[in-house]
């Protein structure tokens, strides 16, 4: 059985003191089990915000989160939620290997033939089987991000919450692991939740884009990406992409880009 379906309802989020104001407001949203979903906005919108609180990791002031028909906190329990970070965040004095380990080892308590396994596995995954044993200095920063990513799936979460993963990267290497991350989705089946400022990377990767607004963070606009699977730089040439990016451009309050 596929899992990691997500359901949010009334979602509001203040920080820090109840009447100060809304971040989000009245919002819902449903993640199928599976898809790959994109929240695309501007600054400040609340995408970073709304990722985690659909992940569990933080507790909206108002509202209910539901994963596979529970609340949000058992599947942070049963360790069903991955995050990937803006910045990877490795440990400079461990390897590749390593690094991709330690959250499963740290979850689990142990550190075995299994969490090697599954870090190795996760490696391959992302195309770094070779670089185990390289340190991070040693990695460009798509490796190291990919790195990233292997320590997120080496957990194997039914939910991987990316948080703008690529926009520390050069053009060139943003397509590369765009194509590289529609091809870890493939494989995987994982209910994938990505947060970008990106237009053509919230199309390129997407099965459905939810556009956000400010003042409060609301959803604007769903819409979802009819475009074929597996997808690679050639979609960028088709006329249909180059249509949704412009309709989703005219829908966005300035500050993101294509
Ligand atoms: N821990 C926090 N405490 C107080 N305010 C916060 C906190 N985190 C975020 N905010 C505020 O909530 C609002 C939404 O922030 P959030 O990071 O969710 O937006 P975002 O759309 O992801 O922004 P960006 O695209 O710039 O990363 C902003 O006004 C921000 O200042």
């Amino acid at each position: 059985m596929r899992t990691g379906g997500i359901s949010a309802r009334g979602v509001e989020m203040r920080y820090g003191y109840d009447d100060g104001p809304a971040v989000l407001e009245d919002l819902d949203i449903d993640i199928p089990s599976g898809s790959f979903t994109t929240l695309l906005g501007p600054s400040g919108c609340g995408k970073s915000t709304l990722l985690k609180i659909l992940g569990g990791i933080l507790e909206p002031t108002a509202g209910d989160i539901v994963i596979d028909g529970a609340p949000a906190a058992a599947a942070v329990k049963n360790r069903q939620i991955g995050l990937c970070p803006q910045r990877p965040a490795l440990l400079p004095w461990k390897s590749a290997l390593e690094n991709a380990r330690m959250l499963r080892e740290i979850a689990t308590g142990s550190r075995n033939s299994e969490s090697r396994e599954a870090a190795e596995h996760a490696l391959e995954l992302v195309g770094l089987g070779a670089a185990r044993h390289k340190l991070p200095h040693e990695l460009s920063g798509g490796m190291a991000q990919r790195v990233s990513i292997a320590r997120a799936l080496a957990m194997d979460p039914a939910i991987l919450l990316m948080d703008e993963p690529f926009g520390a990267l050069d053009a060139i290497t943003r397509d590369e692991m765009n194509e590289k991350l529609a091809e870890i989705w493939a494989a995987t089946g994982k209910t994938i939740v990505f947060v970008t400022h990106s237009i053509s990377e919230a199309v390129f990767l997407s099965d459905v884009v939810h556009m956000m607004g400010t003042s409060p963070g609301r959803i604007v606009e769903t819409v979802e990406i009819d475009l074929d699977r597996p997808r690679t730089s050639e979609v960028f040439e088709n006329p249909h992409f180059g249509e949704y990016v412009a309709h989703l451009r005219d829908q966005l309050e300035p500050t993101a880009v294509a």
